[in-house]
């Protein structure tokens, strides 16, 4: 007869099991299962810990930690996609925070909806120069870079948006403001910092969202992330507009707060050949010292007494936050 399994083994098979499945859990579940008994508390708090320690959970170049000294949250749960998506319920979950695999390779199905077929890109080779048929400047600023029709490499030089969140970022617990992107280096003016990415929705989609966001905001302790971007012609009539809701799955661009006097960010759609849509992307528009926050103007101030209190701090604070008119 053989003996049954030793403790200690089956202690060992408990945790192994525990650190495949908590990583999976939301804040709330893995708070309610480290009620249960010491080892799952200590597991939880140390998936918390890797969690605080990079936002993107590897899915960028660089980690982007979650700095709080103002009150006890130490991260905020959300699904990260480094690039614009449209979701599907299947995603409803995603690995973070595991302190033996902190850097999983990450899986995203970037959806085929994105390319569109039969279009021809550049044929420069492996690297392109200023002589690129993609390349596309608009006052001075690339619009347009090269893309999946193209033969070069995610290392060429026109592709300066699609290589992630290349400069130092951390997420800072504000005052009054909930959390906020900081820049953990000099960037000087100019530079890509990040894309604004989430769930693409169509405009009925985004107006529902919007509505259901309000009412949530108006209980407080809500923060949503649903970002419209309008293309004017010359005549200034729109003539594009593309919705991005990066509240339940997006990128580090979610953090960016408000600023009345336009911030020092410039929001710029970019093209890139062979893709259906244009990715709105946020470069610097003036050199930002190490520890400064980034912001950019949320779109024209509508003055309603039920707007969100703005706390941006700027010289020309309109008291209100900007309400998107979805
Ligand atoms: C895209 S999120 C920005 C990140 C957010 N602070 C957080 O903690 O997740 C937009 C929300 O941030 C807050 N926010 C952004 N800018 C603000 C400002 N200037 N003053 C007060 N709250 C602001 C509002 O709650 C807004 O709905």
């Amino acid at each position: 007869m053989s003996s049954p399994p030793s403790k200690r083994y089956e202690q060992h098979r408990f945790l192994s099991i525990a650190e495949l499945l908590l990583p999976w859990l939301t804040p709330q579940e893995l708070s309610t299962i480290s009620c249960t008994c010491h080892t799952l508390s200590r597991l939880s708090k140390r998936i918390t810990a890797v969690r605080s320690s990079d936002a993107s959970r590897s899915f960028e170049p660089l980690p982007i930690p979650f700095i709080n000294t103002v009150d006890s949250h130490p991260y905020t749960y959300f699904l990260y996609t480094p690039t614009c998506l449209i979701s599907s319920p299947d995603f409803a979950r995603q690995f973070w925070g595991s302190p033996l695999n902190p850097n999983p390779i990450p899986q995203i199905n970037f959806d085929s909806f994105a390319e569109v077929s039969g279009t021809v890109g550049c044929d420069c080779g492996e690297i392109c120069d200023e002589e690129c048929s993609c390349l596309v400047l608009r006052g001075g600023v690339v619009v347009t870079e090269c893309g999946m029709s193209c033969d070069c490499e995610l290392s060429c030089g026109n592709r300066e948006t699609q290589k992630g969140v290349t400069v130092e970022l951390k997420i800072v617990r504000v005052e009054n403001k909930g959390w906020g992107l900081f820049a953990a280096q000099f960037i000087p003016s100019g530079l890509f910092v990040c894309e604004y990415a989430g769930e693409l929705l169509t405009t009925k989609e985004a107006n529902r969202r919007q509505q259901v966001y309000d009412e949530l905001t108006k209980g407080g302790r809500f923060s949503s992330a649903l970002l419209v971007v309008r293309e004017f012609l010359p005549s200034r009539k729109a003539c594009f507009r593309i919705n991005i809701d990066a509240t339940r799955i997006g990128n580090v661009a979610r953090f960016i707060n408000h600023s009345c006097d336009g911030g020092n960010l410039s929001t710029v759609l970019i093209r890139s050949s062979g893709a259906l849509l244009p990715r709105v992307c946020f470069f610097t528009s003036r050199d930002i010292q190490a520890g400064e926050e980034l912001s950019f103007s949320y779109g024209d101030v509508r003055l309603r007494p039920e707007g969100l209190h703005c706390f941006c701090g700027s010289s020309c604070c309109f008291g209100i936050m900007p309400s998107e008119d979805t």
